[in-house]
Order: structure tokens, then C-alpha cells, then sequence
């Protein structure tokens, strides 16, 4: 089955109590649908989530340390311990260092947390794989809430990290994001090899988040 994750960033239009009001969108969505659905809420709505939907939901970062006296760092043990599904690492809008990807995705195999590495081209995609994530995620950051599907301006990318991933490891899924809002776009990213997609703007800006949902998953 094909994944898609919503990535609800900072936005307002996904905070609060409109970040609960989306998750349970998504879930009514994802059960008439033929997609693993799954939400990437800010860190101060995940409980509020998690107690009011039954949804996987991921982090959308996670830092490279352990419990102890880390700042303001959140460890993958606290993911663990609150039910959450995964993390996304290294969105290019929280970049990591390398050693921290590989210490998070080995870390997230011991704690049994799935792992989707975001990567910024071929190249990238085809680093991130050695580590064997269970996913990485190609964004080119220059069409980033640009509107623009990847899977369209970008073609090449995506089915050039596609295939450098699987080289790497055939048993990553690969997922594409940068623009992608309508079901053409996700029919069009997994037509390149994709295993499906990671969004944000094409849903949470949307005037009317659920029928943006049912339009990317092709209800409607
Ligand atoms: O995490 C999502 C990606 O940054 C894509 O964002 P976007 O769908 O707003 O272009």
C-alpha cells in the first residue's frame, strides 16, 4: 500500500485545536482510502492527537542523543515512550549532520521507530540509503510550499533516487514531496517509482482541508 504522510509543519492552519480537527480529517480519509495515511504534527500537538485519534503519527524531527541532560533535545526514547509511529530526520527545514542520520536510523531500528530520511537530491538519497532507513523522502527545497509537484517540474530526481535507493537497499520506500496536492501529482510520483509522497501546504493551507484530502487520494 502506498504512503502518505502530512507534514503539518508550523503552519497556524495546523496547530492546536485545528491540528486534532485534521488528524481525525485524515483519518476519515485514510479509511475510505487506498493509502497508509499517516501525520507529522508539531511536537505541542502530538499528545492532544494521539489521545483523541487513532492515526500513526510521526515527529517531525528528533534529535541525535539519548535521556539525560540534553536542553531542549527531544531523544528517540521519548518517541517510543509516547506511542509515537516515527520521525522524520533531517527535513531541509531542521538539517542534520550525517553522523547524527546514521546514529537516529540506527537508533530508531533498535527502538523499533520508522525512520523516513529526508534528502535534497540524487546524490543525498543515495547517502541516506546506505544507512537503511525504512524510508527516505527526495524534496528538492527550491519547490517546497511552491505549489509546483516534484513529480512533475522534477521528474528526473525522483526516479533517479528511486532507483539509487533501491541499489543501496531494495527494501527502503521511497517517497517523494515538494508541491504535491492533487492525486495526479500522486499518481504521477508513483508512476516514477515512488512508494508514495510527503506534503504539507496542499493540505494544511487548503481552504477546505477535507476535500483537499479527498481530491490527493482520489475520492473525489
Ligand atoms: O514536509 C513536507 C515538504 O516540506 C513539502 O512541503 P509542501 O507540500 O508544502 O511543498
Amino acid at each position: 500500500m502506498a504512503t502518505i504522510i502530512i507534514n503539518f509543519k508550523a503552519y497556524r492552519e495546523g496547530s492546536g485545536e485545528r491540528a486534532v480537527a485534521l488528524a481525525k480529517a485524515v483519518r476519515e480519509v485514510a479509511e475510505k482510502a487506498d493509502f497508509y495515511m499517516a501525520v507529522a504534527p508539531s511536537f505541542l500537538d502530538i499528545s492532544d492527537i494521539l489521545r483523541n485519534v487513532e492515526i500513526d503519527v510521526f515527529a517531525q524531527h528528533t534529535d541525535a542523543v539519548g535521556y539525560g541532560s540534553n536542553t531542549g533535545r527531544i531523544p528517540p526514547e521519548m518517541l517510543k515512550e509516547k506511542g509515537i509511529r516515527g520521525s522524520l530526520i533531517n527535513h531541509s527545514e531542521r538539517r542534520l549532520r550525517l553522523a547524527d542520520i546514521e546514529f537516529l536510523v540506527s537508533r530508531f531500528r533498535e527502538l523499533g521507530l520508522t525512520s523516513v530520511v529526508c534528502t535534497n537530491n540524487v546524490a543525498t538519497t543515495q547517502a541516506a540509503a546506505a544507512f537503511s532507513p525504512d524510508y527516505v523522502a527526495i524534496e528538492p527545497p527550491e519547490l517546497i510550499g511552491s505549489g509546483i509537484p516534484v513529480s512533475k517540474a522534477e521528474p528526473e530526481v525522483v526516479e533517479n533516487s528511486v532507483k539509487a535507493a533501491k541499489k543501496m537497499d531494495s527494501e527502503i520506500r521511497v517517497l517523494c514531496g515538494a508541491g504535491i496536492a492533487t492525486y495526479e501529482d500522486v499518481v504521477a510520483a508513483m508512476d516514477l517509482g515512488a512508494d508514495g509522497v510527503l506534503l504539507a501546504s496542499g493540505v494544511v493551507k487548503a481552504k477546505d482541508q477535507k476535500k483537499a484530502l479527498e481530491e490527493l487520494v482520489g475520492l473525489r
